[in-house]
């Protein structure tokens, strides 16, 4: 069945011309796109060829270092915000056992003077690979422009003024997720390398590595591959913009299967940055997505409220809490 709802490429170096005619498509291609599946593929965003390869080799070797020496970067009690979070600490919202994969998180640094300054923990430097650090900042920084403009094109969508986001997301608490999902060294009985789930922030800006398996549910209820050219970054509609939007953009369910047998040798490295606006952002439906057809749907809830909710639901020593207590 062929899917009535495409993921559009949209190149970002069209919302950025001063062409008027550019600019409108780029907002209809992104938005529709929204609507209907939750995702597409960008193009002409702001991290270069150099600063991919740089990323992809510091990330490789990171995850290269010994167990004890990536262990020796977790940080206790900070449910794996930032650095190291080892293999199987994460479980998605509605499975029961844990993702296979082994992550690193590089979070926001608030600049004095900024009501947040000091409000986040540090980010982790790690000793035995200076650059690691510098080179997440500085593609931190890179993603932070490209997800600037890519939400100013869905105000516009949206009818909200083209700024709507912008106060809102500046030193926001976005997430930069570097992953590795190790070779599959037996037979996984019911573990993927991640489960079915949806993203908890506004959207999603996924630098996706050479390998394949990532996978989109359709509305026809089928699920859909999706591997952007290399360069090209994956995005997608995240929890919060869908409850902003009273489901009018949709954040649609994704999971990472693994590889066919042949390849369970073989790692995959993707870098997800989950662009977070500030805590204090109100997403209350807007009134503009609520009228007789479509009621609003979600309480009312600031973002870090929502974000303390759904971060609980994730972590596996969290639901062993739970299910000791129960
Ligand atoms: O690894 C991928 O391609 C996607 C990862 C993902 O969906 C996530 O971490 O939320
Ligand atoms: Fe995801």
């Amino acid at each position: 069945m062929s899917n009535p709802f495409p993921v559009a490429t949209v190149d970002l170096r069209d919302y950025r011309s001063n062409d008027p005619a550019r600019k409108q498509r780029f907002i209809q291609t992104l938005g529709d796109s929204f609507s209907g599946i939750g995702f597409a593929v960008v193009t002409g965003h702001d991290l270069d060829d150099a600063l991919q390869n740089k990323l992809f080799q510091q990330v490789e070797d990171y995850f290269k270092l010994p167990v004890a020496t990536k262990q020796a970067h977790e940080v206790p009690g900070l449910k794996g915000q930032r650095g190291y979070s080892a293999f199987g600490t994460e479980v998605a919202k509605s499975e029961k056992v844990a993702d296979m994969k082994e992550f690193w998180q590089h979070g926001q640094t608030h600049a004095a003077g900024d009501a947040l300054h000091g409000s986040e923990p540090g980010n982790v430097q790690v000793a035995e690979q200076p650059d690691f650090t510098p080179t997440l900042k500085q593609v931190y920084e890179a993603l932070e422009a490209s997800g600037r403009d890519l939400l100013r094109g869905i105000a516009v969508y949206l009818n909200l003024p083209e700024d709507y986001f912008d106060a809102k997301i500046t030193g926001g608490s976005s997430i930069l997720r570097a992953i590795h999902y190790p070779p599959i060294t037996q037979e996984p009985d019911s573990a993927v390398r991640a489960a079915a789930h949806e993203d908890i922030n506004l959207i999603t800006l996924l630098m996706g590595a050479s390998a394949s398996g990532l996978e989109v549910l359709t509305k026809a209820g089928e699920w859909l591959a999706i591997q952007a050219p290399p360069g090209y970054i994956t995005i997608n509609v995240g929890d919060m913009l869908q409850r902003l939007t009273n489901k009018r953009l949709v954040s649609t369910t994704h999971r990472v299967v693994n590889p066919p047998r042949e390849l369970w040798h073989t790692s995959r490295y993707s870098v997800p940055f989950f662009l977070h606006p500030r805590p204090e952002m109100d997403l209350t439906c807007l009134d503009s997505c609520v009228d007789a057809t479509h009621p609003k749907q979600f309480d009312s809830i600031t973002a870090g409220a929502y974000l303390a909710e759904r971060l609980d639901e994730i972590r596996a020593e969290k639901r062993a809490e739970k299910a000791a207590k129960a």
